[in-house]
């Protein structure tokens, strides 16, 4: 026998298992009745397509045996099974993806972390949340030897050689005393239907059955009424989604996604669909509730297993659908797939494409229903998925326009957020251009920017986009409909020839100021000019589109990396109908006028979220000022 540590990060998860999570036992059962189906799936397409296999006889079946006396309960499938290798590194190791999030998010509370656990697949470790001793006996389909692996969960575990008939896997759990409901068999059964009810494979267990007394034709008992054990099939396992959408109650939709998305929690929306043409294909895609934890991480764990003709063939396939949908959990079966698919076909595979183009489609044409007919799902839907959503913008050019569609903007004439149909109907159908500002600012600092002043006197409504990934995105998207998008800081309204020469006028007359502003700021500026965009504020930053160094840095935002340089010198724009800027013309101290042209540059960068560099040379020069006005 041979005795090996657990690696930390599953010691952690094991520790948490067995002292803290308390709520929601039953999962284990869930858990352990999804690996057994994982188990089989992984065998059925083995068996169908690697000659390796072909001796070896696919007969599914999962088993569930309580036994009272010893306290222990079984679990057993007639899957791939698992040599030494899996063993040491399946169940003394964790390599998912999601359990560094998981134990990153964990926040000592038991009530939350509870919730955490329903959000995340915590696998086999789940049954040491019931068991003090758990063995795990197996073999692997096509191998001759056996193992048993043993551990009490306390840091280690034993694996040692053993024998067994068949191929498969059998987990005996040692249920501690206060466990005793696992044993029951109403109990399991319930658990069953409501979490694995549509695993593809059928679960057995012993039942108790009446059998009634036996009477003559006098009515009297030949012979009295007993129980007999049988042993019976305790779940449906049809595959939901071969079934047809009016014989699927909604109840059974929801305890299907319980069993492929490991959640506990009930979906915030499904959508069914059954493809017949040239490609046959059904579709069935669950939006969660809740983003899940991994969504922001790169090596986030897919939601979409593919099946082919109701084989298992992958859920690890990123390619299944765009990265912008990956909050989806659901299948992807078609019979037009070639079993014996490998990653690289599928990835380049015609009919693959089809279904997945395909779907896409449905699921946006899915989404703007609910958006159309219930705002408060959809507000709840955009609020946990929104910003993935728009990644579609940049990522699915040809679906760009119904992306669009799917955006929820808020704007600086509306209290609440309003859809790009709506808004359009209030643009200059002359004009044709939808105005928008982005900005990493909070919503109100956005709002009030001057950047919106010129369009908030026109009356005209502008986007107002203060999300990161929006001033990433918005530059790229130029287009809605026949509608040009235009950021604020272009747009251009027509002129009178008088309002161009008194503009002309004006900013000669602020030549002057124009220079000394520059001369105290020096390279932190481009240029200074005077505009006629500012109503209220005495001053803003304007990107100079042109300069080579800001294309260089869009362009490496846009790609997602940071060049590291300084961000390229703003034009600093004055306002000269604003009081402060007309005094300080006609100042002649140059030394307030030297701090002015510093504080007024830092206000500007403030409004626009840029950190300041010298805070404490801010507050010295306001100080200044102030006193010189006291
Ligand atoms: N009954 C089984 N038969 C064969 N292999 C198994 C069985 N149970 C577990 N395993 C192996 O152990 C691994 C770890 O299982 P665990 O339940 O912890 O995570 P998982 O199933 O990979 O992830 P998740 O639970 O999130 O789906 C599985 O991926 C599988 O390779």
């Amino acid at each position: 026998m041979a005795k090996h540590q657990f690696q930390t990060e599953a010691n952690q998860i094991l520790n948490l298992m067995i002292h803290s999570l308390y709520s929601n036992k039953e999962i284990f059962i869930r858990e352990l009745v999804s690996n057994a189906s994982d188990a089989l799936d992984k065998l059925n397409m083995l068996v169908l397509t690697d000659d390796k296999y072909k001796e070896v006889t696919f007969s599914p079946r999962i088993d569930i045996v309580a036994n009272k006396e010893a306290k222990t309960l079984t679990i057993k499938d007639s899957g791939i099974g698992m040599n030494e290798e899996d063993l040491m590194s399946h169940l003394g190791t964790i390599a998912k993806s999601g359990t560094k999030a998981f134990l990153e998010n964990l926040t000592g509370d038991q009530k939350k972390d509870s919730n955490l656990i329903g959000q995340f697949g915590v696998g086999f470790y789940a049954c040491f949340m019931v068991a003090h001793k758990v063995e795990v006996t197996t073999k692997k389909a096509g191998e001759e030897q056996a193992f048993l692996w043993t551990s009490t969960g306390d840091g280690e575990f034993d694996v040692e050689n053993t024998t067994q008939d068949g191929h498969g896997t059998t987990i005996v759990m040692h249920l501690n005393d206060e466990e005793a409901e696992f044993l029951e068999a109403h109990r399991i059964e319930t658990i069953i239907k409501k979490y694995s009810n549509h695993i593809p494979f059928p679960i057995f267990m012993d039942k108790d059955k009446f059998i009634p007394a036996v009477k003559d034709d006098d009515g009297k008992e030949t012979e009295p009424s007993r129980t007999e054990i049988e042993n019976v099939q305790i779940n449906r396992a049809n595959a939901l989604w071969t079934i047809s959408k009016s014989e699927i109650t909604d109840e059974e939709y929801k305890d299907f996604y319980s069993s492929i998305a490991h959640s506990s929690e009930e979906p915030l929306a499904w959508m069914h669909n059954k493809a017949e043409g040239a490609i046959e294909y059904t579709t069935l895609f669950y939006i969660p509730n809740k983003a899940p934890m991994d969504m922001f991480r790169v090596d986030y764990q897919t939601g979409i297993k593919l099946y082919i003709n109701r084989v298992f063939i992958t859920d690890d396939e990123k390619e299944l659908m765009p990265t912008y949908l990956r909050f989806l959990r659901g299948v992807i079966d078609s019979k037009d797939l070639p079993l014996n698919v490998s990653r690289e076909i599928l990835q380049s595979n015609a009919v693959m494409n089809k279904i997945k183009n395909a779907s896409v489609k449905k699921v946006l044409s899915e989404l703007s229903k609910i958006a159309k007919n219930d705002s408060e799902k959809y507000d709840k839907f955009f609020a946990e998925f929104g910003n993935v959503l728009k990644e579609g913008l940049y990522s699915d050019f040809g679906n760009r326009e119904k992306i669009l569609e799917l955006m929820k903007f808020n704007t600086i004439n509306s209290t609440e957020t309003v859809m790009i149909e709506e808004f359009v109907k209030n643009v200059d159908e002359e004009k044709k251009e939808i105005y928008y500002i982005t900005g990493k600012t909070s919503l109100s600092m956005l709002k009030s920017s001057p950047a919106l002043e010129r369009f908030k006197a026109k009356g005209i409504d502008v986007l107002v986009l203060n999300e990161e990934v929006d001033t990433i995105i918005f530059p790229m998207v130029t287009e809605y409909k026949e509608y040009k998008l235009v950021h604020v800081g272009d747009a251009k309204f027509e002129e009178s020839e008088e309002e161009k020469k008194a503009e002309e006028e004006v900013a000669k007359s602020y030549e002057g100021l124009a220079k000394e502003f520059k001369d105290a700021l020096g390279d932190r500026v481009k240029s200074v000019e005077t505009t006629s965009d500012l109503v209220d504020s005495p001053v803003k930053l304007k990107e100079d589109k042109e300069d080579p160094a800001y294309m260089m840095a869009q362009m490496m935002k846009q790609m997602g990396q940071d060049s590291g340089a300084p961000a390229p010198a703003p034009i600093f724009q004055i306002n000269p109908k604003h009081e402060l800027i007309m005094k300080l013309k006609d100042s002649a101290d140059q030394n307030l006028i030297n701090d002015a042209a510093h504080v007024l540059f830092d206000q500007a960068k403030l409004f626009d979220g840029i950190e300041l560099d010298d805070t404490a040379d801010f507050i010295s020069r306001l100080n200044r000022i102030i006193t010189k006005a006291l």
